[in-house]
Order: C-alpha cells, then structure tokens, then sequence
C-alpha cells in the first residue's frame, strides 16, 4: 500500500525563509504581548507544515498549495528559550520560522530560569525543568510550552491551562529506545555483566557462571503496559521470555503476553520486574519495603520510569540482603542540571549507599537519549509549536481540548482566525456570537476539557482596523483567559 501523498508545496528555499519573515512585518501592535506586532506574510511565505514530522513524505517545507500563511506577530519578535540541549532538528525548524531561538544545552536553577522566562512566548525543555505555578506566575509573555519529551509531570498542566498557556509533548517518539535498553539491562543484569566489565577495567580477571542465566523461559513483568511497556513485551518474547503485565487499565496483550489483575500477582511470578509508569500521586513510591518482599528471591528490578517511582532506600536494603540479585536504575527523585555536574548525596542523600552495590546498573537518565528519538522528538515537538504559535492548532496539546480547523484560503484575503481561550462556563459562545455578530463567521470550532475551553473561528471580511476593537471586546469578555488574531 503506498503511503498518502503529502499536501503540494510552495517551493521556498530554507534559505530565504528567515529574511523573508523580516520584510514581512507591518506593525498593528495587536498581541497577547505588548512588545509583538501582527502581520500578515507575503503568499510566498512559508506555511508551517500542516502535517508532523511521522507523518510518510513529511517535508518541513510542506504546505497546502491555497493555504494561506498565517502569522500572528511579526515572526522575529517571537522569543523561544530552549533548554536541556534539546536536538538540532527541533531548533532549526524554530528557526527558519525567523523566531529568535536561545538554546542552552543544561537546565537552569529556577532564579535563573525565572529570569528569562519572563521575556520568551514560547519554552522548549525537557524531563528535568519544572515549571510549576511559582515559575509560570512570572511568566507573562508565554503562549506555548514544549516538554522535547514524552514525561510532562514536570509541567503544572492545570495551571498553566488555567493561564491559556498550552503545552505539548512528544507522546511516543523516544518508546522504542527505552524499550531497547531495557532488553539491554535486563541480559546485563542476568549476566552481571557490569560487574565483570568493571573488574576488569580494574585490572581483575573473574570468569564465573554462578548467579548467571539466560534469559530464555524467564518470566519479564512489565508495569505499566503503554507505549513502552507494550513495545517491550514484543521484544521481549522475541527473545524467548514469558511476559506478564499489570495496568490500572485492561489492555489487550500483544503476542501471547497475559495481563494479570493485581501489582502483587505481578511482583510474585516475575524473574524481572520493569517499571513504565508516569509519575502521578498513585505511583510515588509504587515499589517500596512491602512490594520488594513480595519480589521473587533473586530476581532483579529495572527501572527506567520516573525516579519517585521506586523508594530506592527500600532498594540499597533488599540489595544488601540479597533478596534482588540486580537492579538497573536510569532516573533518580533529583538529578543533576546537566553534564559533568555530580551525582553526589547532596542531590539524594542515599547515593553513598547505592554506589557501589554489586550488579547494580547506574545510567544518567538516558532511556530516551538516542539519535533517533532525539531528532524525532525534536522535529514533532518543534512543528507543534509552530502550528500552535502561527495556525491556534491544539492538536496533540496535553492540557487543552483539541482544535483545530482546515486553512484559511488565499482567496479569502480579509479572513481573520479568532483563537479566543476562555474559562468553560456557561455563555461564553452567545457572548463571542455578539462580539462577532456583524461579520460573517466561515467556520467555527470549540472544545473543553475541564475548567478551560478553546475556541477557534474564521471570520471574514475583517478590515485591518475592525481587528484591534474585536480582539479588545473579546479580551474583556469575563470568560476571558487569552485571545489571539491571526491573519
Ligand atoms: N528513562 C527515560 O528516559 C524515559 C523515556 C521515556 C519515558 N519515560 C517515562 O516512562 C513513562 C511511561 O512512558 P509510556 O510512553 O509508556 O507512557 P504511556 O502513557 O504510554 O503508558 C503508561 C501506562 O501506565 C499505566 N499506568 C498509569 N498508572 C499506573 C499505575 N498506578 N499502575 C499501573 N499502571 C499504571 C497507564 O494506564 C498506561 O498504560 C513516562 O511517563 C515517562 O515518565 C522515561
Ligand atoms: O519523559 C521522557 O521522555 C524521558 O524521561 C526522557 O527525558 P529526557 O528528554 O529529559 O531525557
């Protein structure tokens, strides 16, 4: 079967992209932000891909061939701040926008990072910033946040849904890296083969197969059977092993792996336990004391989720003791800003205690830090917020209703698109109907989730200077929570 055919496109070199973007600007000082102006782009302008990065024949030049390009602001006024060395492919896409890009390769102590979020519209982080309801409070310019991953836990959804602040993630892009791995760690740990590798840096020769197995016939139980659970019990049984799995939904097994009904029942048959949960107030310290006793004696626990999953005290003891025979352990309750920075017990005050423990696997948060997630991530992320920033698209936003609508035309010259987010009560459409009410509205869309809904309309026949009275009628709606022109 042959894959769709991409929209046809506009043919502009990349290169001419960011120099036309700062002809194009004609300054109505209309915006959420004082200091940013709306324009519309020349129709050579390039129109953000109206498809993702996954999609088949994906092309970051790719638009619909009558589309009109939309542009909120004069698009070199757009500030993006990204960090945690998010990939090359995320930052280019940003930047042929025209957009002003800072990209710093670590996090930042949040003084720091309070500092500049004040001044950017959009941020792009990774698994380690928080920004919580104290960081977003100052930031007043912020339309769009990017988490250049799949975990959004670090991220205060409601509250920055509450703002009109809408965040998108990469949902699945970095799975199968982490499912990689965790068929890695799981022969490893069998093998113990860290320890001999160590040794044997340390100038030691210990050829021992005592406490070493294959994995063949074993059983691997999985908690959490989503996307990277699910990936991994394919794997799994390709390589000979028996799967269960525990989730607090049911789910179909894939293969002939069999979902059992209780964590307990998991932990009590499993050789391997792993860990593919988010971290949510249910799954702080899932595995502590009390489900480390019900493991198996000798089997081993992997966990590449989120560190608070694990009560890692619990861990160094059922080491110790020998009741687990190895552990593979890639993210921690606080990790480090970036590289090079210690992993010490100023960070976790156990670390002393697990540094050192025999078949211990240590890796510095690198389930997804591969080449190919990176640069996946990297372009799905980034042309999510193009579309947010340019079209008003929700679409993939993990704290907003979805919206989205078909293009606006370029034979529609005068079309403006109402992005108007409000607070979900009940009026506000026969309100935004009556400031609306002398134009002709071509199409519509609103959603909810929640305490916030998201409305988008196309409305024609709109002059230049009927757009700042409709944009500030709408701003003073009490429903009010942002409202953005595009045209
Ligand atoms: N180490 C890394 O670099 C790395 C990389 C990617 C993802 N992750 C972490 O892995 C997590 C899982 O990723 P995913 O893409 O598979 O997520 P997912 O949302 O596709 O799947 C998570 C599954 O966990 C289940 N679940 C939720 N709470 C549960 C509970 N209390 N008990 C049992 N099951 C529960 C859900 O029903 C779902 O099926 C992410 O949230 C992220 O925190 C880490
Ligand atoms: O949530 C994720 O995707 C992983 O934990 C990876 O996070 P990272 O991008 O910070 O490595």
């Amino acid at each position: 079967m042959s894959p769709p055919s991409p929209p046809r496109q506009i043919a502009v070199p990349i290169s001419n992209m960011s120099n036309l973007s700062r002809q194009v600007s004609n300054s109505l000082n209309l915006s959420t932000s004082p200091n940013l102006s709306f324009h519309s782009p020349p129709t050579s302008f390039r129109a953000p891909p109206s498809y993702t990065a996954n999609t088949p024949g994906y092309s970051a030049g790719a638009a619909a061939a009558n589309a009109k390009q939309l542009k909120p602001f004069d698009t070199k006024d757009v500030k993006v701040l990204l960090l945690e060395n998010v990939n090359l492919a995320g930052v280019n896409i940003l930047k042929e926008q025209g957009y002003q890009v800072e990209a710093i390769k670590s996090s930042l102590p949040e003084d720091q990072l309070i500092e500049k979020i004040r001044h950017v519209h959009v941020i792009g982080i990774r698994s380690k910033t928080r920004l919580t309801e104290r960081v977003l409070k100052e930031a007043k310019n912020l339309l769009v946040i990017g988490c250049f991953c799949i975990g959004t836990n670090q991220v205060d959804l409601s509250y920055a849904a509450s703002q009109g602040i809408a965040v998108f993630n990469s949902p699945f892009s970095n799975s199968r890296s982490v499912a990689e791995l965790v068929i890695s760690e799981v022969i490893a740990l069998a093998r113990q083969l860290a320890d001999r590798s160590m040794e044997l840096h340390n100038g030691t020769w210990n050829k021992v197969s005592k406490g070493c197995w294959e994995i063949r016939g074993k059983t691997l139980g999985i908690v959490g059977y989503g996307h990277i659970g699910s990936q991994l019990s394919v794997l799994a049984e390709a390589m000979g092993m028996e799967v269960i799995y525990y989730d607090v939904v049911n789910l179909m097994g894939l293969g002939t792996a069999k979902q059992v009904k209780t964590l307990d029942d998991l932990l009590d048959q499993s050789d391997f336990v792993t860990l593919h949960v988010p971290e949510t107030g249910d799954t702080k310290n899932l595995i502590g004391k009390t489900q480390l006793d019900k493991m198996k004696n000798g089997s081993y626990l992997i966990n590449n989720a989120r560190g608070k999953v694990v009560d890692i005290p619990a861990l160094i003891e059922a080491m110790r003791s020998g009741k687990l025979a190895g552990a593979a352990i890639d993210v921690f309750p606080n990790e480090p800003a970036g590289n090079g920075d210690y992993f010490n017990n100023e960070l976790n005050d156990w670390v002393k205690g697990l540094q050192g423990l025999k078949n211990l696997i240590l890796t510095p948060h690198i389930g997804g830090s591969t080449e190919e997630a990176q640069s996946a991530i990297g372009a799905e992320v980034s042309t999510a917020l193009v579309k947010y920033v340019n079209e008003g698209s929700t679409l993939g936003a993990v704290n907003m209703p979805e919206v989205n609508l078909r293009n606006i035309n370029l034979d529609e010259p005068n079309c403006v698109r109402v992005v108007f987010i409000h607070k979900n009560v009940p009026g506000v459409l026969r309100q935004v109907n009556g400031v609306l009410l002398n134009h002709n509205i071509d199409k519509q869309s609103s959603d909810s989730r929640g305490d916030v809904a998201y409305l988008m309309a196309d409305v024609s026949d709109v002059k230049e200077d009927e757009i700042r009275s409709l944009f500030q009628s709408l701003e003073e709606l009490p429903s009010s929570l942002r409202t953005r022109m595009l045209y």
